[in-house]
């Protein structure tokens, strides 16, 4: 048995803005069936306290950054919970990472630092009579967690995956003392990026295993055009980083028992489904295929190279429900377009059970990313039986099998991809998309091919039970 301590932002079902949370609520049950068990370190925000009952209180901070802090132990929807309450820097209205307009909270760099070091105390003294083997963090958030456990003199092997590389967590060097690290160790071999603290270099450099959830995406990270600013440091640390691609919950998404559609087990149920979506969206009829895309609304997604690209699909037949929120210029973008197009349908929000059901209504998910590290809606797809047309980049490039001639001939395409990642080629691919649609014996072979696919995480859980057991191996 192995004990993983999970030091991490997000985690479904109790907080989620986008995938981060998704792994950490599923990757947990994934790795019991190989014999770990995984505690989740998750900070106590207020929409969490909401959710857990009457926990218990396995641990007290006197003073934590600030203010009194517990530790509680509870259990949800399967997962085990160490959730830190700490009211001065969780108990606040707005999102968890920032304010209702949208602003950062100005004390980011100390409301994850101390998730770090509370981490980093676990792995030091355990908890409720549990030590972790191994502490694994996610993303900048859980980025200190190795400086705090060096100066605890703690040697417990920390294991970092990179969900986003995009976010760096820099803060000021003026925030050292406060932070708690040693100003000694602010150099560039360590946590010191270009005159910053940087969370996300603290992690990379202190790891002794880093990952990535693609593959494509690990070897990406190494160039500069992906790496922004870290490929530098990931070049040292190839020997040590790797790619293990993401799965979903084969619960939570399954076409045939999913609660907020008309369940189906093959393509043919879909058509139900996507009566319904259309009317929920307002659109009408259409000849071409219902295209869906559920994303949140950032540069990284592609969203403007779409919007230049529509005329291409909603000119032909083809038609567009979106659902998503972010940056308000890409929000205004898209409304106006769907003023302008009666075939292109906008919600702006965020709504988990609509998403299930544009996932069983579409005909087509789309995922135009510029980068995308492994993304989960295009696996939504495959299994739901819609189809993904995707830029050719990181997991988007490892989950889709591309209609190309050779895939076809062979018959085991399962979407469109497209390269180079422009409106243009993204165009071109909503013409090969109409070509494809109309043709419907290759259509629904795909389909076939999309539902058949594994996207769970077996394959991917036994990855990292690897590199725990490697790790713990070594130590000796
Ligand atoms: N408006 C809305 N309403 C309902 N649901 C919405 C929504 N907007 C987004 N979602 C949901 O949020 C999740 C987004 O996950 P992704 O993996 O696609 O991207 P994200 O960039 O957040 O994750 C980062 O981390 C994950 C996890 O490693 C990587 O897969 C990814 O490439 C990386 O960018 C999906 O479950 C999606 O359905």
């Amino acid at each position: 048995m192995t004990n993983t301590l999970f030091v991490v932002s997000e985690c479904a079902p109790l907080v989620k803005t986008g995938g981060l949370a998704d792994v950490a609520g599923a990757l947990p049950g994934a790795l019991a069936q190989h014999g770990v068990a995984v505690r989740v370190l998750l900070p106590g925000y207020r929409t969490v306290m909401r959710q857990i009952g009457k926990p218990k209180v396995v641990a007290r901070y006197r003073n934590l950054f600030g203010g009194s802090a517990k530790l509680l132990a509870c259990k949800v929807a399967g997962i085990d919970l160490l959730i830190l309450d700490a009211p001065h820097l969780y108990d606040r209205d707005g999102a968890i990472y920032g304010d209702a307009t949208g602003a950062d909270w100005p004390d980011n760099a100390e409301r994850f630092a101390a998730l770090c070091k509370v981490g980093a105390m676990i792995a030091a003294e355990g908890v409720d009579g549990w030590t972790p083997d191994i502490v694994h963090g996610h993303d900048w958030q859980a980025g200190l967690t190795p400086e705090y456990m060096h100066a605890l003199g703690v040697t417990t092997p920390f294991v970092f995956t990179i969900h986003n590389i995009a976010f760096h967590g820099n803060t000021d060097a003026g925030a050292l003392h406060a932070l708690g690290l040693d100003p000694a160790r602010f150099t560039s071999e360590n946590f010191e990026f270009w005159g910053q603290i940087s969370a996300l270099k603290a992690g990379l450099v202190g790891a002794a295993k880093i990952n990535t959830v693609s593959q494509t995406y690990a070897e990406e990270l190494l160039t500069p055009e992906f790496g922004i600013g870290m490929d530098g440091i990931l070049r040292a640390r190839q020997a040590d980083l790797s790619g293990i691609v993401n799965g979903i919950d084969l619960d939570t998404w399954n076409p045939a028992t999913d609660p907020n559609i008309t369940p189906y087990k093959s393509p043919t149920g879909k058509a139900a489904n996507k009566r319904a979506l259309r009317k929920t969206f307002g659109l009408g009829p259409a000849d071409g295929p219902l295209c869906v895309l559920v994303s949140r609304l950032t540069e990284q997604k592609g969203i403007d190279l779409l919007l230049d690209a529509l005329p291409a699909l909603l000119e032909h037949g083809g038609q567009l429900a979106l659902l998503g929120s972010g940056d308000p210029k890409l929000e205004i973008a898209l409304l106006e377009a769907a003023d302008r197009h009666e075939n292109l349908s906008v919600k702006i929000g965020y709504d988990e059970a609509l998403s299930h059901r544009m996932m069983a209504g579409g005909d087509v998910i789309l995922v135009p990313s510029r980068f995308e590290p492994c993304g989960l809606t295009q696996l939504y797809g495959l299994r739901y039986g819609t189809l993904p047309l995707v830029a050719l980049t990181g997991g988007l490039a490892d989950t889709v099998i591309n209609a190309s001639p050779a895939a076809l001939a062979r018959g085991v395409a399962t979407g469109i991809q497209f390269f180079p990642i422009t409106a243009q080629s993204l165009a071109n691919a909503f013409v090969r998309l109409m070509d494809l649609f109309n043709d419907s014996k290759t259509w629904k072979a795909m389909q076939r091919n999309a539902m058949k696919q594994p996207v769970g995480w077996e394959t991917s859980a036994a990855a990292y039970n690897d590199i725990y057991t490697n790790l713990i191996a070594a130590r000796g």
